[in-house]
């Protein structure tokens, strides 16, 4: 089968060298530009030795434009730069020509004046909002396989989401009900210098971070209220825990109905999606299970003391949280096996 060249805009940061890991291998990729600009004209290799040995190690970095990117004959670009920086190189990239798959936040709200809202910004390219497809492969694959422009969702909306629009979409939760918690590991704050991140001042530390109001709210609140048919505001507690990768979520509502019909809802949804595992009643995802896979494991219980329904779910927030989660869109763009160089355990 033909492969389709690809960039990786931002390809030294850690969605980027997760990209790496990834699409060096994939059957249907050919990996023909990588772009950093602290590291113009070293190889893959040189940055990170892990790669040595691969086909494309020897390849080097580049300042990202959009000129150049297309000089490289891509066909689609990864853009695993920060928000506020992805959209601009999306919309040069487009009018080249390309397909391109945005892990940045960038395009994931409709609403421009949302954007505005949470992200303290007049969004950077708001013609581009109505084409862009928030890329959530269990939900939205079809909407997928046609698209130009992927918004490829954040770590902590897929953890939250996948397990309760089910839900929602059969009525089976009091949507006003919602309360979540979810922690997540270093990796998620991404490739940078901050004080708050170091070693001595997050290890063997927990602490709660962007309440009340953490700018994923926007996102998971979209999504949820497209589900429920309703406005859905929730309450969202993110903590940060000192493990390098990995998102594990609670979610608990008010059931509406009988206990039985949550694990049939969550059948009926992902009964027949790879990526989705199901642990069913009293079953408790572990971080460590999904770590490097594009898996999320979900496993739920119910308090008849307070007529609660808990959702769990854990994933790797550098996996499907984002960098295979994207592979898995690309999969699905280029029309090959949605599977296709995520097999992994
Ligand atoms: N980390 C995570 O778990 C997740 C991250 N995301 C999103 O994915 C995107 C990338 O995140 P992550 O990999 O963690 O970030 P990092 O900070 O680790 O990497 C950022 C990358 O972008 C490049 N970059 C930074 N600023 C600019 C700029 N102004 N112009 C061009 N290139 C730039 C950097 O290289 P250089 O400075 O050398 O150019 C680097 O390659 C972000 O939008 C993030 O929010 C989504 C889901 C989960
Ligand atoms: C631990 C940590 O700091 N996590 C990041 C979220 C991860 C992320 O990169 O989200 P986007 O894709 O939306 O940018 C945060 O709380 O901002």
């Amino acid at each position: 089968m033909k492969r389709v060249k690809i960039a990786i805009i931002g390809a030294s940061g850690y969605t980027g060298l997760e990209l790496l890991r990834l699409l060096l291998t994939h059957p249907h990729a050919e990996l023909v530009c990588v772009t950093s600009r602290q590291n113009a004209g070293r190889s893959i290799a040189e940055l990170f030795p892990r790669f040595s040995g691969a086909t494309a190690a020897e390849l080097t970095f580049i300042t990202p434009d959009a000129e150049s990117v297309a000089a490289t004959g891509a066909e689609v670009a990864f853009l695993a730069l920060p928000h506020g920086v992805a959209a601009g190189y999306a919309s040069s990239l487009l009018e080249k020509g390309l397909r391109v798959i945005d892990l940045s936040a960038d395009f994931r709200l409709e609403d421009p004046e949302v954007y505005k809202e949470f992200y303290d910004a007049d969004h950077p390219a708001p013609e581009l909002l109505k084409e862009a497809v928030y890329a959530l492969p269990e939900v939205h694959r079809e909407a997928i396989q046609q698209a130009r422009l992927i918004a490829s969702p954040g770590c902590y909306p897929t953890s939250v989401s996948l397990p309760l629009i089910p839900l929602l979409k059969e009525k089976l939760i009091d949507p006003a009900t919602i309360v979540t918690c979810s922690m997540s590991g270093v990796s998620g704050a991404g490739r940078k210098a901050d004080l708050s991140l170091i070693f001595c001042e997050c290890n063997e530390s927990l602490r709660a971070y962007g309440i009340p109001k953490h700018r994923h709210l926007s996102e998971i609140e979209q999504e949820l209220s497209k589900a429920a048919e309703e406005k859905v505001y929730l309450s969202f507690t993110p903590h940060l825990v000192p493990v390098h990768n990995g998102i594990h979520t609670t979610s608990s509502a008010r059931l509406i109905g009988e206990p039985e019909a949550v694990q049939a809802a969550l059948e009926q949804a992902y009964g027949e999606e790879y990526f989705v595992r199901l642990l069913g009643k009293g079953g408790c995802p572990d971080t460590k299970n999904v770590t490097r896979t594009n898996f999320i494991d979900i496993g739920w219980n119910y308090d008849p003391r307070t007529c609660r329904v808990l959702l769990l779910s854990a994933e790797d927030n550098l996996g499907k949280g984002a960098g295979s989660q994207a592979v898995q869109s690309f999969n699905l763009i280029c029309g090959f096996s949605e599977t296709a160089g995520l097999q992994n355990f």
